[in-house]
């Protein structure tokens, strides 16, 4: 199969974001070492699934240049994809750990850290035309899981659904244009491992039904 060709990808001084852009600027001053610039994505373009983020972690994907990498959110999403044959290898919280996505991409609805770990909604707008061409470039694609609030409404952004017409909900599974689905989980955050608003049995069980779903056919059962 012929892929499409590679989705744009934000310029590392990215300018769209101004606020995002001191940040960047101010972490390259301080931490001369780490990554400090837009986020790529990982993973097949080839894949039926897309795990979809909000934005880098300071200490994580920021600093190390690659999604959920190296801060706590990522432990809970690898552990899962690792479970469920979306990917092999070990996560050790490090880019060269050696794991690979083999059943899906993982990327982030703004591509660059934003402060207090909290994009506005110009920046999520901003960058909203690198996730329509993420999706335009992955010819499989048949489910997104948006992991939160934020995820979601960027991806709805995409098809111009307005976010009242599909709420977010934990579990919940929704019909976008031209036949992908949305499966939306509460985001593997720290916060909300700590708190339990998000067990591990509780996003198991949806990669769970995320799998099965990707992998029917289309309008199979
Ligand atoms: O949403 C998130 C959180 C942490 N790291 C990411 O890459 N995305």
């Amino acid at each position: 199969m012929t892929l499409p060709a590679e989705p744009a990808q934000p310029p590392p001084d990215c300018p769209l974001c101004p606020r995002l852009a001191a940040l960047r600027q101010a972490n390259r001053a301080a931490f001369p070492d780490w990554h400090n610039a837009p986020v790529p994505s990982w993973g097949p373009r080839d894949a039926r699934i897309l795990v979809l983020g909000m934005a880098p972690g300071q200490r994580g994907a920021n600093r190390t240049g690659r999604p959920f990498t190296g801060d706590h959110a990522g432990r809970l999403l690898y552990a899962t994809l690792l479970r469920f044959g979306l990917a092999e290898g070990t996560y050790e919280e490090r880019p060269d750990d050696g794991l690979v996505l083999t059943g899906c991409r993982v990327t982030n609805a703004v591509r660059c850290v934003p402060p207090a770990n909290l994009p506005e909604p110009a920046e999520i707008r901003a960058c909203n035309g690198f996730l329509a061409g993420e999706l335009a470039a992955m010819p499989n694609l048949r489910v997104v899981l948006a992991l939160g609030v934020l995820a979601h409404n960027a991806l709805l952004r995409v098809f111009g659904v307005p976010a009242a017409r599909l709420k977010f909900a934990h579990g919940a599974l929704h019909d976008l244009p031209g036949g992908l689905r949305l499966a939306d989980s509460y985001h593997v955050s720290r916060y909300n491992t700590s708190t339990r608003k998000l067990t591990t049995e509780m996003f198991e069980a949806v990669v769970s039904d995320l799998v099965g779903l990707a992998s029917r056919e289309p309008g199979g059962t």
